[in-house]
């Protein structure tokens, strides 16, 4: 059994990263095992509740990819002191103050892994994280504006873009894009002073400062920057002190002719709680906007992302995992790295097949989290028609084919029979639900205006 444990090490180091191996599994050793029981020795409680959290899942799965069996793994602990041999893990580049997705959390703790850019010519180490590069961004109609002035300002920086704010939803690339700019203008000025926070750590080190006595520190600190990056500023509403600090900050850069990007998740004016100082400095430079990516754009995103994993996705697999997702990209990334992980586990090639086995749980569930009321409100919203016109009998087109295409989706996402779906279409019969989702079933196939609108709904539902 302990080659058996060698050989799941070994599995699971082709698949995460040096760092998180080497912190995580190289440390975790064999004691024994009984029949359906594998025990493990971990350096601390702390290592315990951390590789149970994070890695667990994972190498039951090894192991029961090796042997066919389920194992059970008990955790000894060599150091029973709690948060002792707590190993050094690189901190997180930046803070959130809003709890996201459990695929957030492991996406962070790959985050943890990346190397931040080291330059010892540089006092102030740049915090940025060296993997997020213009090279490495997918550039597409939705973040198209975003990309263009991120590098506007990465290649004249403080010129005519400042500040450059940068909005939009969760997990579209902002933080990439600030980073891209920060790693490439340190790329040509190995000396430029760039420092990347996420507004909460601004406000944490404040307070900090402000506890300690350290004020000065802090503000000389932010002053002498080239480049000042602050990501996620909506965690500033409403917090009055934080924001009066960031507005002097602000202003002495700017006098000085620095580069100040930030980014939110709203527009300047949409963000409760946003003083208007700070507001009207925002709209001095250039916003623009990240949209939700279509599936186009999250396919090139999945392709260029397994090419730099070195793992060869296929075509049918890319759009599946696209259509499937939101327009999440880290649950994108999230889904991609599962995959992969499945197939270097199991020593197999990525197929359709394999991936609609994989993403069974993650695809289905959240087909299942689509009612036929959101169907109907939505398709009623994207049509700009009345809830009540959409359920009703009337025969006019404008009707008709919205009517229709809600059917169908309902039909498609969600579990509901056509009885029920005639149902809560006003009492409809069900040859008339199956007349319609027959009618648009037909018609996708030659209409791409249907498909691409079809496309749109779902994409929709799934935002
Ligand atoms: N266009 C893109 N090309 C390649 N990767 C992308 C793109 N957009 C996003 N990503 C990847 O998706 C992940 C999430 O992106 P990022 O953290 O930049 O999002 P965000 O908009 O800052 O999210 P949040 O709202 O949570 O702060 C990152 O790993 C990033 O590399």
């Amino acid at each position: 059994m302990e080659n058996i444990w060698l050989e799941a090490q070994a599995n699971l180091k082709q698949v995460l990263t040096e760092q998180t191996y080497t912190t995580w599994i190289e440390p975790l050793k064999f004691l024994g095992a009984t029949a359906d029981t594998v025990v493990i020795e971990v350096p601390s409680v702390f290592f315990q509740k951390w590789v149970t959290e994070k890695y667990l899942s994972m190498i039951k799965e090894v192991l029961s990819a090796i042997t066919s069996k389920n194992y059970h793994i008990e955790f000894h602990v060599a150091d029973p002191q709690p948060e002792s041999a707590e190993p050094k893990v690189e901190k997180e580049p930046k803070a959130k103050g809003k709890e996201k997705d459990k695929e957030k959390e492991q996406d962070k703790e790959r985050e943890k892994d990346k190397e931040p850019v080291k330059d010892k010519k540089n006092d102030l180490v740049p915090n940025l994280n060296s993997k997020y590069t213009f090279e490495s961004f997918v550039s597409g109609p939705s973040n198209q504006f975003a990309y263009a002035a991120s590098q506007a300002v990465a290649n004249k920086p403080a010129t005519n873009y400042n500040p450059l704010f940068i909005y939009g939803g969760v997990g579209l690339g902002k933080t990439h894009l600030v980073n891209a700019i920060g790693n490439q203008i340190l790329a040509k000025n190995p000396k430029a002073k760039i420092c990347y926070y996420s507004s909460e750590k601004f406000m944490n080190e404040m307070i900090n400062s402000l506890r300690y006595k350290k004020m000065d520190e802090f503000r000389n600190k932010f002053r002498k920057m080239d480049l000042l990056l602050i990501d996620d500023i909506q965690f500033m509403a409403g917090k009055e002190a934080t924001q009066e600090e960031f507005f002097h900050t602000f202003n002495a850069l700017y006098e000085s002719h620095k580069q100040i990007v930030v980014t939110s998740d709203k527009f300047p004016k949409d963000i409760p709680g946003l003083e208007e100082r700070l507001r009207s400095r925002f709209e001095w430079g250039l916003i623009a906007d990240i949209q939700p990516p279509g599936v186009e754009t999250k396919v090139a995103i999945l392709k260029k992302k397994s090419d730099m994993h070195a793992v060869n996705l296929p075509d049918d697999v890319a759009l599946f995992l696209a259509e499937g997702a939101t327009s999440n990209i880290r649950e994108l990334e999230g889904m991609l790295i599962r995959l992969e992980a499945f197939a270097s586990l199991t020593g197999q090639e990525i197929t359709l097949g394999m991936a609609k086995e994989v993403m069974k749980d993650i695809i289905v569930e959240k087909t299942r989290d689509i009612s036929v009321e959101m169907i109907q409100k939505t398709v009623a919203e994207h049509f700009r028609i009345k809830l009540s016109e959409l359920k009703s009998d009337k025969r006019i087109k404008t009707l008709v084919v919205p009517r229709q295409i809600a059917i169908y989706i309902c039909r498609e996402l969600t579990k509901a029979s056509y009885p029920e779906i005639g149902e809560k279409f006003g009492g409809k019969d069900h040859s008339t639900i199956i007349h319609s989702v027959k009618k648009i079933e037909k018609q996708l196939a030659a209409d791409a205006d249907l498909k691409a609108t079809v496309e749109d709904i779902k994409k929709k539902l799934f935002t």
